[in-house]
């Protein structure tokens, strides 16, 4: 089954809420609404930017989508500085980023906790990237298929193959994150195509032939289109070249088939 592929921006901690607007506005207007039947496009700010993006999408009836980098595990109550999945889904979030490397190694978050995140995301409407990834010491030894795989089981467990088939997973290689070292189409390839066999598993194959399994790391205008033209590679989650607005949006273009915007 043909799968739409995903274009994901995760700004990280960077742009306020003024810096925001003219960013979503610059992407919004360099890239037409026809590209859209092709890709979808998301932003994923940090939370105080969220309102605002949302004002401006929904006003301007801007088809791309927005969403948030993190979710708190917990539903409400004393849990200071988290955020909910019902304030991200209260505010038109489509997705949630949970479990980026980033969070796994600053924070210390774990399969479980990554697990229990995706649940409190699906439970309020809320699409999850839950990201997988392998740090160099393991892709050197060669045992990066296997780790990924158990990283994607530990953070999927026990979830019924209708939730799996709501998920995105992004598999994001620890040593291509923000380094400019990207990772071969084939490298992407192969572990996406472990992941989506590993789906087949924790779901059915036919539920696993309709998740988009996207690749993160070093992700810009050159090298996505050699990634995303990997069979088993629906989209990128992009880091640094996501804050860049005629960059995402040639590279949106280009997961779009073309043409160039
Ligand atoms: O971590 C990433 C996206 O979530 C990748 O970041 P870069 O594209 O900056 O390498």
């Amino acid at each position: 089954m043909a799968r739409k592929p995903l274009i994901a921006g995760n700004w990280k901690m960077n742009l306020n809420h003024f810096e925001a607007i003219a960013l979503v506005q610059k992407i919004a207007f360099s890239l037409p609404d026809k590209y859209f039947d092709k890709v979808d496009v998301t932003v994923l700010p940090p939370f105080t930017d969220i309102r605002s993006v949302q004002t401006l999408v929904e006003g301007d009836k801007l088809l791309l989508t927005y969403g948030a980098q993190d979710v708190s595990a917990h539903d409400s109550g004393a849990f200071t500085g988290e955020i909910s999945g019902s304030m991200l889904a209260k505010l038109g979030c489509t997705f949630v980023v949970v479990g980026h490397s980033e969070r796994r190694t600053l924070h210390g978050e774990d399969n479980d906790t990554v697990l229990a995140k995706t649940k409190a995301a699906l439970k309020n409407g809320l699409t999850p990237i839950v990201c997988i990834g392998e740090g160099l010491n393991i892709r050197e030894a060669g045992e990066h298929v296997a780790y990924n795989v158990e990283q994607l089981r530990g953070s999927l467990a026990g979830l019924s193959a209708e939730d799996v088939a709501k998920v995105v997973i992004a598999y994001e290689p620890v040593w291509a994150i923000g380094t400019g070292r990207v990772a071969s189409a084939s490298d992407a390839q192969e572990v996406c195509a472990a992941v989506r066999a590993a789906l087949g598993e924790l779901a059915t194959p036919a539920v696993a032939s309709t998740v988009r399994v996207l690749y993160g790391g070093s992700v810009n205008a050159k090298n996505v289109g050699e990634i995303v033209g990997q069979s088993d590679v629906d989209g990128a989650l992009v880091g640094g070249a996501s804050l860049k607005a005629d960059e995402f949006a040639t590279l949106s273009a280009i997961a779009a088939g073309g043409p160039l915007p």
